[in-house]
């Protein structure tokens, strides 16, 4: 239990210095590989906070569940707004539910994309009337959230813009094969190199956010709200291939240089053990998913 101790102690400090270095999340260390991950850094559990990472938001085809008060605040404190799609129209959907007054104090989307084929023409005319660049992408090789991601690059290359994260909001809810599609394009960020290598690409669904941990060693901070939070959960999947070895400390179930691979070991419905950081060590890509209190009413 000391020598447990003791090296907790020693890896919170190693992790403090990291994260003093880079003082954002998700930006890998040229000395140690290894990540700091703090989605406090992007999402406010109170609404007045102040964030000071720049980050992107997409709306993909899926309904907006998220609190309207942090969907508010989330979405006009972003550096970029892109409507995908179909998702235009929840977007639309969404502020009309909105008081007359708050849908005044909402930003207007600065891109919609994609190949409008879920998107009709009033929609897509009334945000290009107010001032919304519509970009089409119509390549049928690629989904629209991943030629989104596209587009945002060349605009964050233009405008020599260095986003920390990119949250794409969504639902992993409804058809298998997007949501899967959707898995897929957060590989090709990596592979394909489609955004710069220290942006992050994040999928927030209902009240659940997941990334994509590249192999190497990760410190997750553990927010508060999701410590107290009865119901917490956490899950490490081997989307794409097999991960040959995974470490961790600050779960309920710990995993000790095992193999998580579909057919074998797969670690869903995890939680937390109460510690601040969740310690990962992984040799391959893993979809790393938690749930981050309070975004939805429950
Ligand atoms: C091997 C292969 N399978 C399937 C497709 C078809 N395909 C892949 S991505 C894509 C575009 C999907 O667009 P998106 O807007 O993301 O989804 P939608 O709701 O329109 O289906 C299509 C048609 C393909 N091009 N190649
Ligand atoms: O059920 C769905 C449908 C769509 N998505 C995501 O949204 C974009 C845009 O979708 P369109 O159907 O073209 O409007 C799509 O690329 C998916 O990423 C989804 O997640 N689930």
């Amino acid at each position: 239990m000391a020598i447990n101790g003791g090296i907790n102690n020693m890896v919170k400090k190693l992790s403090n210095i990291l994260y003093m270095q880079h003082n954002y999340c998700g930006q890998s260390c040229s000395v140690v590989k290894c990540w700091q991950w703090n989605i406090k850094r992007f999402i406010m559990f109170q609404t007045n906070k102040t964030i000071q990472d720049k980050y992107a938001v997409l709306i993909l085809n899926r309904p907006i569940s998220q609190n309207p008060d942090f969907v508010k605040s989330f979405w006009n404190n972003a550096s970029v707004r892109m409507a995908v799609d179909g998702g235009t129209a929840r977007w639309d959907t969404f502020l009309n539910q909105l008081p007359e007054d708050v849908q005044k104090t909402m930003k207007l989307p600065d891109f919609v994309t994609g190949d409008f084929d879920s998107l009709t023409e009033d929609v897509l005319n009334k945000y290009k009337k107010k001032g919304t660049k519509t970009i089409r992408t119509p390549d049928q090789n690629n989904t629209d959230f991943t030629k989104a991601l596209m587009e945002l690059n060349k605009h964050c290359q233009q405008e020599n813009l260095q986003l920390d994260h990119v949250i794409a909001v969504c639902q992993n809810s409804g058809r298998l094969d997007h949501i899967l599609a959707n898995i897929q394009t957060l590989h090709l960020v990596k592979v394909d190199n489609l955004l710069n290598p220290n942006t992050t690409v994040y999928i927030l669904s209902d009240d659940s956010i997941s990334w994509l941990l590249s192999p190497g060693d990760h410190v997750i901070s553990v927010p508060e709200e999701t410590r107290q939070h009865r119901r917490a959960w956490c899950s490490l999947v081997p989307i794409g291939t097999p991960c040959e070895s995974v470490t961790t400390s600050g779960l309920k179930w710990n995993l000790d240089n095992q193999e998580l691979k579909f057919g074998e070991l797969v670690s869903t419905s995890n939680t937390f053990d109460g510690s601040e950081f969740v310690k990962i060590k992984c040799s391959h890509v893993i979809l790393w998913s938690m749930r981050v209190p309070h975004l939805i009413s429950e």
